[in-house]
C-alpha cells in the first residue's frame, strides 16, 4: 500500500543506519532488480537538482573530486548533469587508476564529453563550488599522503564544499575522523542518516545536513533495521508526545504535582530556573524545596509555586527532608540542581522515595561520591540520570569503550534507570530494552550555565504529567530534550547563539512550541 510522503519522510527521518546496515539494505534493493547504475542517475540526478536550486547561476565554476568508488560514480554522473546544462565543471581524480568499473564508466564518458580532468588540487582554487565524492560509506581506512595532503588544501581554502552522503574521511558509524577529512559547509546525506551524523565528534565536519530520499522501499529498510536499537528523535513523534490536547474536564491535580528540589544559598538561581521551566512546562501543581533563607527570594520570582523550607547548616545547604515532606503527595520529583555535593542526607531520602526521579548536578555528583548507583534499579519507578560529560565519568569512571552512544547504552543497563548524556547531539538510553534515542537538532546557543537546570526543570514538569498520561518515561525523556532544544533554536533565531540566557530560554519554551506546532 502506498503512503503519503509526508508519512513516508516522517518515517525515513527516524531511521539511523550503520554503513553495514545501509550495505545490505542496498544489496536487497540490487537483488530485487534494481541495476546499480539506475539507482546512481537517479542519486545524482536529486544532487544535481540541490545544486541547481542553489546555484541557478550558469557562470558558477564547479570542481568535482571523485574517489574511486560508487560515491565518485555519484560525483561524475553530477559533473556530467552540471556539463550539460552550460556550467564550468572540472574534474580531479586522484585514484584514475583504481575506479571501481561503473566509476571507471562514468569518467571515460565524462572525458569523451571533453570535461577537462585536472592533475593538482591547485587546479580547483578558482573554483565557486567543490562537490566531494571522494568517499562515501565505503571508507575503511585512514586517509594518507597524497589524499590527506588534498583534503587538507581544500580545507584551507574558503570555498564551499558539498560533501556526497558524508564528508570524506569520516568514519560512517562513530564519526571519527580517519587521519584528516574534508571540512564540508553542507552534507547531502543519501537515503538514510548514516549513524554518523548522529555523533558528536562529527559535526564539525558536516556542515548543514539535509537527507536526501532517493526512494529506498520501507520494507527493505525495516527488513534489515528490525526492531531498531537507535532512532533519531523526530518533531512529528514529540509533537505527538507533548501532554496537549488536555482534556476538558481536568482540574489542576490531574495535571500533575512536580516537586522540585533545588539550590543553596552559594547557588540560589538554580532553584529559580529549574522552577521557571517547571513552570513552563504547564505542570498542574508545582512545589520548589529549597534552604529556608531562599523561600523569599524563590517566592518572589515563582510566586504561583509552593515553596517549602528546608533546614539549612550555616552555609545554607539543605540538611535533611523533614517527615513533613511527603514524597508520597507528588507525582515526580526533580532533584539536585544548586544543592551543593554536601545534600547528602536529602539525597539519599530523594532515592528512596518511590516517585519518578530525575537527578541532576550535584545530585548526580552525590551519587558518584556518597551513595552510589545500587538504589536505583530497585525502584519501582524510573529514575532519569542527566548528566553532562563530566558527571558522566565521573559516575561510571571505567565505560570508556565504544562512542557515545554505546557509552550511555551501557551506562543505563548497568545502573537502571534512564540516562540522559547532554551534549550537542544528546543521547537517552533505555535500561531494560537498550534503546538510544539522538536528538538530531540543537544549537550551540545552550552551551551555558544554567541551561541544565531549564531542561531539569522542563522534563520534572513533562514527567509529573505524561506519568498521569502514561507516557513512556523514555518518551517524556525525549520530549523534554526536544523541546528544551527547538526552545534554544527559536530564542537564538532572534537573539543570535549569546543571547540564550537560561531565564531567556524558559521564558521561550512556550513560543517556541507555538512556534513547532504551528509548522506544517
Ligand atoms: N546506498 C546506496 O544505495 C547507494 C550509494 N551510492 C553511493 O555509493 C557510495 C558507497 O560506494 P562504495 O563504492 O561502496 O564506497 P566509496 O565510494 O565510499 O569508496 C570505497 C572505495 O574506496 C576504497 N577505499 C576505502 N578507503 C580508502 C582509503 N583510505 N584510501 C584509498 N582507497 C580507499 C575502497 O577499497 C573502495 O574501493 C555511497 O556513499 C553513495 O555515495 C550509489 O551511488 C547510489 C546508491
Ligand atoms: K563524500
Amino acid at each position: 500500500m502506498a503512503i503519503a510522503p509526508s508519512e513516508r519522510s516522517a518515517h525515513l527521518e527516524q531511521f539511523v543506519v550503520t554503513a553495514k546496515q545501509m550495505r545490505a539494505i542496498e544489496s536487497r534493493v540490487f537483488q530485487a532488480g534494481m541495476p546499480v547504475a539506475a539507482l546512481m542517475e537517479k542519486v545524482a540526478g536529486l544532487i544535481t537538482q540541490r545544486l541547481l536550486e542553489q546555484w541557478p547561476d550558469r557562470t558558477t565554476g564547479f570542481g568535482i573530486i571523485v574517489g574511486p568508488g560508487h560515491n565518485g560514480g555519484d560525483a561524475l554522473v553530477v559533473a556530467r548533469e552540471l556539463h550539460f546544462r552550460g556550467y564550468g565543471v572540472k574534474v580531479l581524480c586522484p585514484l584514475l587508476s583504481k575506479l571501481k568499473d561503473l566509476t571507471d564508466s562514468h569518467a571515460h564518458y565524462a572525458v569523451s564529453l571533453g570535461i577537462p580532468f585536472v592533475a593538482a588540487t591547485d587546479d580547483l582554487a578558482d573554483c565557486d563550488v567543490l562537490l566531494d565524492g571522494l568517499f562515501g560509506f565505503g571508507l575503511t581506512r585512514s586517509l594518507t599522503n597524497d589524499l590527506a595532503a588534498l583534503v587538507n588544501t581544500i580545507n584551507q581554502w574558503s570555498i564551499p564544499v558539498i560533501s556526497i552522503d558524508i564528508a570524506s574521511g569520516l568514519h560512517t558509524d562513530t564519526g571519527e575522523v580517519l587521519g584528516t577529512a574534508v571540512r564540508a559547509s553542507q552534507t547531502l546525506c543519501l537515503g538514510l542518516w548514516k549513524r554518523a551524523f548522529l555523533q558528536e565528534v562529527a559535526l564539525d565536519w558536516l556542515g548543514e545536513a539535509e537527507l536526501v530520499d532517493f526512494g529506498l522501499p520501507l520494507a527493505d529498510i525495516q527488513a534489515v533495521i528490525g526492531e531498531p536499537q537507535e532512532v533519531r528523535i523526530t518533531d512529528q513523534a514529540m509533537i505527538a508526545a507533548l501532554p496537549l490536547p488536555r482534556a476538558a474536564n481536568t482540574h489542576k491535580y490531574k495535571q500533575g504535582h512536580l516537586l522540585v528540589i533545588a539550590g543553596s544559598q552559594q547557588y540560589p538561581g538554580a532553584a529559580i530556573m529549574t522552577a521557571l521551566a517547571a513552570r513552563a512546562s504547564g505542570v498542574g501543581m508545582l512545589t520548589v524545596a529549597v534552604p529556608a533563607t531562599l523561600q523569599p527570594l524563590v517566592s518572589a520570582q515563582v510566586p504561583d509555586a509552593l515553596v517549602l523550607r528546608l533546614p539549612e547548616n550555616d552555609a545554607g545547604v539543605m540538611t535533611h527532608l523533614p517527615d513533613a515532606v511527603d514524597g508520597s503527595r507528588y507525582t515526580a520529583i526533580a532533584f539536585g540542581p544548586g544543592v551543593t555535593p554536601n545534600a547528602v542526607d536529602v539525597a539519599r531520602r530523594v532515592m528512596e522515595s518511590d516517585r519518578p526521579l530525575v537527578i541532576d548536578a550535584d545530585g548526580l555528583n552525590i551519587l558518584a561520591s556518597d551513595l552510589g548507583l545500587d538504589g536505583l534499579a530497585n525502584r519501582s519507578d524510573p529514575a532519569i540520570l542527566t548528566p553532562h560529560l563530566g558527571e558522566f565519568r565521573r559516575l561510571f569512571p571505567d565505560i570508556d569503550a565504544g562512542d557515545r552512544i554505546e557509552q550511555v547504552r551501557t551506562a543505563a543497563q548497568r545502573c537502571g534507570a534512564i540516562v540522559l548524556l547532554k551534549g550537542a547531539r544528546v543521547a537517552i538510553a533505555d535500561p531494560q530494552s537498550g534503546h538510544v534515542w539522538l536528538n538530531p537538532s540543537s544549537t550551540s546557543a545552550l552551551a551555558r550555565g544554567g541551561s541544565g537546570d531549564i531542561l531539569t526543570g522542563l522534563l520534572g514538569g513533562l514527567l509529573a504529567q505524561g506519568t498521569l498520561r502514561g507516557t513512556s518515561p523514555t518518551t517524556i525523556t525525549q520530549n523534554a530534550v526536544w523541546w528544551h532544544a527547538q526552545a534554544g533554536r527559536y530564542a537564538a533565531r532572534d537573539r543570535t547563539e549569546l543571547g540564550v540566557d537560561a531565564i531567556t530560554l524558559a521564558n521561550t519554551l512556550i513560543p517556541a512550541l507555538q512556534w513547532k506546532l504551528a509548522l506544517p
